[in-house]
């Protein structure tokens, strides 16, 4: 590439990456009960060979290569575009992805191709990053109020928040950004742990040659969650590290929902923070019965109660549980339509966004604006690989931005497969530490992405 020429995409790879975390049971729950956590990936190459975009999207395993298949349908439209005409209107970019009129067949903006289209838009965020030499957060709050709202598409939501309310949240918080960035650089935004409380038992029962559990895992997995000392031993090393608030899994076995909520109580003290996820586990009424019973155990929150798509079967639990508990959701939450009619019914008192389930940052704007405008805490789903690489720029970006507070927020933290990532979280005293390095923190080590490359990655190939 010449000093003339513009940065231009001129080609794409795309990897279906599985790291075989079923194999010990850890990121399980009461329905995901043998996740592999999986990437499927995306990297833009450039005319320019030391400049990429990565990007990617969170998958369990089996099914990835669907979200494989439909990046390919999304990257191909890419090539040959300039950095800067992408760039330069934000919310056309991601329409390009989400306004394709035959695409948007299999869609509208959800399921495989919205996970698709979570992981290319985040690649082009993760490429201007990039080339502006910035890390993803300090690009868009370095934005006008102006620029961040042009990157929004408010299409389907403009009864609830219009682009001008928009601009008036942003513009209160331009005078006072500067000293919240500064706050964040020093001491980082506030985590939680997950890794002391899946429910995954750690003895595993009946696997095949590829080291998988056979019959879908199902048939022969008790819910019996990890051993009460091994909870015990993750609960003190995390309070060590500077943890207070703790995630346990619920909705497998009640009477060991009830004895392990029992153990990490008294663990964590009254001061801890305790929350419990069920992962979709319950029909509207079960899920009103069973946290009678777990709260005695003063868990913040109930996440997950039942399906994503039932907006009022949320409202109707919060309704019941309240003011005992509170309710949480937002990882399988499609898109800002759904968060839109979440927060109108009052069905939610925590938004729990996911950095790719939904179309990558643009729509993630749209989602911390909503979520100001109706006052629910924004607090990012991390659990899998990738993702708390991810979501640290973005409760960046909600407080620096938007929410201006921290005040009953922490973002989630996981401790897997870290390792994996060129530019890894960094977790300090029970927070994350301000990423600074340039893009979106996902670019993967190669050597990881050729070792896990499914089937036929060096780790597949020997397993
Ligand atoms: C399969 C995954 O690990 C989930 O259990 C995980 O995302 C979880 O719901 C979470 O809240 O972190
Ligand atoms: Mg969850």
């Amino acid at each position: 590439m010449t000093q003339q020429q513009e940065v231009t995409i001129v080609r794409y790879e795309v990897c279906d990456i599985r790291f075989p975390t079923s194999k010990h049971l850890d990121g399980s729950d009461a329905m995901n009960k043998d996740p592999d956590y999986s990437a499927a990936y995306i990297i833009f190459y450039t005319n320019d060979p030391t400049l990429e975009g990565h990007g990617m999207t969170f998958t369990c395993g089996r099914g990835t290569e669907v979200c494989c298949s439909a990046i390919e349908a999304l990257a191909v439209k890419f090539i040959n575009t300039p950095l800067s005409t992408l760039t330069a209107d934000m919310r056309k970019t991601h329409q390009i992805c989400t306004g394709d009129s035959q695409l948007r067949w299999i869609g509208p903006e959800k399921g495989a191709i919205h996970l698709a289209t979570g992981a290319v838009i985040n690649a082009i965020w993760d490429l201007w990053a990039k080339h502006e030499k910035k890390p993803v957060w300090k690009l868009i709050v370095d934005m006008t109020p102006e620029e961040f709202v042009a990157c929004v598409d408010f299409k389907y939501i403009t009864d609830a928040l219009t682009p001008q309310e928009a601009l008036e949240i942003l513009k209160a918080n331009q005078a006072t950004k500067a000293q919240r960035e500064v706050e964040m650089r020093e001491n980082g935004y506030p985590a939680y742990t997950t890794s002391a409380g899946w429910l995954g038992k750690e003895t595993v029962i009946d696997r095949d040659k590829s080291g998988r559990l056979t019959h879908h895992g199902s048939l022969f997995f008790m819910h019996t969650g990890y051993s009460d000392d091994k909870v015990r031993r993750l609960c003190r090393e995390a309070k060590a590290q500077g943890f207070t608030y703790f995630k346990q899994k619920v909705g497998g076995d009640k009477a060991s929902d009830i004895r392990r909520a029992a153990l990490i109580r008294e663990e964590i003290g009254a001061d801890g923070v305790l929350m419990m996820d069920a992962n979709q586990i319950w029909d509207v009424q079960e899920a009103i019965d069973w946290m009678q019973d777990l709260l005695p155990f003063k868990p913040l929150f109930i996440e997950e109660p039942t399906s994503p798509d039932d907006v009022l079967g949320h409202a109707t639990i919060r309704q019941a549980l309240h003011p005992h508990t509170k309710v949480a959701t937002g990882e399988h939450i499609q898109n800002r339509i759904i968060f839109k009619q979440l927060f109108q019914a009052k069905a939610i008192d925590y938004c729990q966004i996911d950095s790719c389930r939904v179309a990558g940052v643009n729509e993630i704007m749209a989602i911390l604006l909503m979520a100001k405008k109706f006052d629910i805490p924004v607090v990012p789903h991390a659990g899998g690989v990738g993702l708390c690489e991810y979501v640290q720029h973005l409760s960046l970006i909600d407080y620096i931005c938007v929410s201006a507070t921290i005040e009953d927020r922490v973002l989630e933290y996981v401790d897997h497969l870290h390792e994996h990532f060129e530019y890894p979280v960094v977790i300090k005293h029970g927070s994350y530490v301000a990423p600074l390095d340039p893009g979106y923190s996902i670019t993967m080590k190669r050597q990881s992405i050729d070792d896990y490359s499914f089937p036929n990655g060096r780790i597949h190939k020997t397993n």
